[in-house]
């Protein structure tokens, strides 16, 4: 669903994503790792277009991505952080609700789907909670859901449980990969971890470029 052909993006005068060569294709689910400072965040920046590219060829379903609006290729793509990146004056629905108004959706039909989406990753009893009174893990459910309301064909999400515990990591990213199944959607994952037990492909960047790519199957 996305292709990305010789791109390069700079911050000022200095490279920072070179020769990139990228195809994720519909449907993946998908880990993006590499050291720290290799570009990670960048990528998914340039994906989510908050960074232009210098110059190549970047595709999403065949279309260039520069012929699409900025609200026409973010209807496309849900985005979560590390850091959540909630209202704090807003309960956990309206928070969600949000992503839905943003596109003018009529409220009967996103509050619907904002109450299916929250009760199912567990959270139907904190619909009127402020962020600060959940757990890190209850808050990047808000989160994932506040992404997935508009039903997008990719989810990037950035170090998503970089502030979580590793018990707490592992029920987001298992959680992760059932809503990706369930809701049909593609997922490109920037983690430091390595997680043998879920079947993915995984994408190393080395210096600005992405330099190998390797499919987890797992034998059940
Ligand atoms: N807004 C910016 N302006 C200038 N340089 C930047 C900016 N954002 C990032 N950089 C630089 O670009 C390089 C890549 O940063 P990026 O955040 O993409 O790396 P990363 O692989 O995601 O790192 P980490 O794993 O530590 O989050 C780094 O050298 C960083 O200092």
């Amino acid at each position: 669903m996305i292709t990305l052909q010789n791109v390069a993006v700079a911050y000022g005068e200095t490279p920072v994503l070179q020769d990139v060569h990228f195809a994720l294709p519909h449907g993946a689910f998908a880990f993006l790792r590499g050291r720290s400072g290799c570009g990670k965040s960048t990528f998914l920046k340039l994906l989510y277009r908050d960074v232009e590219a210098q110059s190549g060829e970047l595709f999403i379903d065949g279309v260039p991505m520069q012929q699409l609006q900025k609200f026409e290729l973010r209807r496309k793509m849900g985005i979560i952080f590390q850091s959540f990146e909630l209202i704090e004056q807003k309960t956990v629905l309206e928070n969600v609700l949000l992503a839905g108004k943003a596109l003018g959706r009529p409220l009967a039909q996103i509050t619907e789907e904002a109450e299916r989406l929250l009760a199912r990753v567990g959270l139907s009893d904190k619909l009127h909670m402020f962020p600060a009174q959940l757990s890190g893990g209850q808050q990047q459910r808000v989160a994932i859901v506040r992404a997935l309301l508009n039903k997008p064909k990719l989810l990037l999400a950035d170090e998503p449980t970089g502030n979580l515990d590793e018990e707490t990591a592992a029920d987001i990213f298992q959680l992760l990969h059932e809503l990706h199944e369930e809701e049909q959607i593609a997922m490109l994952i920037v983690t430091h971890q390595s997680h043998e037990h879920i079947d993915a492909t995984t994408y190393w960047m080395e210096g600005g470029r992405i330099v190998e790519q390797a499919a987890t199957k797992l034998h059940r």
